[in-house]
């Protein structure tokens, strides 16, 4: 089985290695354009960062209009931020909002050198946009997704009908970015079973070029981040509908007792409950394991449409 695996990742690779003439220090470094598929709360820090540290041109989609322009409006808001607390000029606050192209087409990612998925957690999106995207970026692009725990293997998968063909999945990887992105340093860099090595390295040093601490882990449920974050969450929620502590208190022991900026039910609302809840049936459902059993009251919240903060509504009101 193992020497079957890495005779698949040698064979990913070889056919991978025509994409790349150069080294992924010098592709990251020539990256000439970014793409960027959602531009929610993730995506529009990724595309921010990227145009801002990078300094790379960024075509934003959206199916959306009234996202797009919910996300350019808070772009900006954070620029002007920056020059009023005199981090960067007004001219470079300027030029930053021009290298962001918003656009409601996937088509308009045919000239991208690296693009970056940031949709709902939600599988079969996620699989039908990387179809997509094997179409209509170029045969070099790096097709990254910002998941927070579906299988990248299964989403490379999802590029092609013919498995033996990975000239489309080698180029497939997660850069799972934290939230806030223009705040939080860490980015966790996966792999799926088609990967190419070139496609790891390369999206680590994009992800260095844009200011972030990459770390690499392996193509397991939640991966690293979430499988650590998400039970802790969870197990809030459940002392919260068992009574153990209310809102309060559960935050105000977390934060005081770790040392951390928020609890974990204000941290639940900002990462977004339905996100949360997403990602707790990934590892209950993927290992199978009763200790990931999502709350209770976790999805009755979801039920109602209390997201957290993007809907104005969680544990907290907004
Ligand atoms: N929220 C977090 O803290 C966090 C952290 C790390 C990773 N993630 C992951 O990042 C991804 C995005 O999360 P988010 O919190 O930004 O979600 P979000 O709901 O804030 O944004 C998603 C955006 O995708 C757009 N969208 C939906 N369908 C689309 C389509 N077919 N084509 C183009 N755009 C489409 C929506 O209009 C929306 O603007 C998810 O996979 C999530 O698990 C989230």
């Amino acid at each position: 089985m193992a020497s079957s695996v890495f005779r698949m990742r040698a064979l990913g690779a070889a056919r991978q290695a025509r994409c790349f003439s150069t080294s992924p220090r010098q592709y990251a470094a020539e990256i000439k354009r970014l793409g960027v598929v959602g531009a929610g709360q993730m995506g529009l820090g990724i595309a921010l960062v990227a145009a801002r540290q990078a300094q790379v041109p960024v075509s934003l989609i959206d199916s959306s209009e009234k996202s797009l322009d919910k996300g350019l409006a808070f772009a900006q808001k954070l620029l002007d931020k920056d020059v009023s607390k005199s981090r960067i000029t007004q001219e470079q606050a300027d030029q930053v909002r021009s290298l962001l192209t918003p656009s409601t087409k996937l088509e308009d990612l045919s000239s991208v050198d690296f693009v970056i998925e940031a949709v709902p957690e939600i599988p079969k999106l996620k699989f039908d946009i990387f179809s997509q995207l094997a179409q209509i970026c170029p045969k070099h692009a790096i097709l990254a997704t910002n998941t927070s725990s579906i299988s990248i293997t299964k989403i490379a998968a999802a590029t092609t009908s013919d498995p033996t063909d990975t000239s489309a999945s080698s180029r497939v990887v997660s850069t799972h970015f934290m939230n806030p992105v223009p705040v939080q340093k860490g980015v966790e860099i996966i792999s799926g079973l088609q990967t190419s090595k070139e496609t790891l390295d390369t999206a680590v040093e994009f992800c260095k070029k844009m200011g972030k601490i990459p770390s690499v882990s392996a193509d397991s449920p939640g991966f690293l981040a979430n499988r650590i974050l998400m039970p802790y969450i969870n197990e809030a929620v459940i002392c919260l509908e068992t009574g153990v502590g209310d809102r309060d208190s559960i935050d105000a022991i977390m934060k005081n007792g770790t040392n951390v900026p928020m609890g974990p039910l204000q941290l639940a609302d900002f990462i977004g409950l339905d996100t949360c809840l997403a990602i707790m049936k990934v590892l209950h459902e993927e290992t199978g394991d009763s200790k990931y059993r999502p709350s209770v009251l976790l999805g009755k919240m979801v039920d109602a449409g209390w997201l957290g903060k993007k809907s104005g509504k969680g544990f907290y009101d907004y």
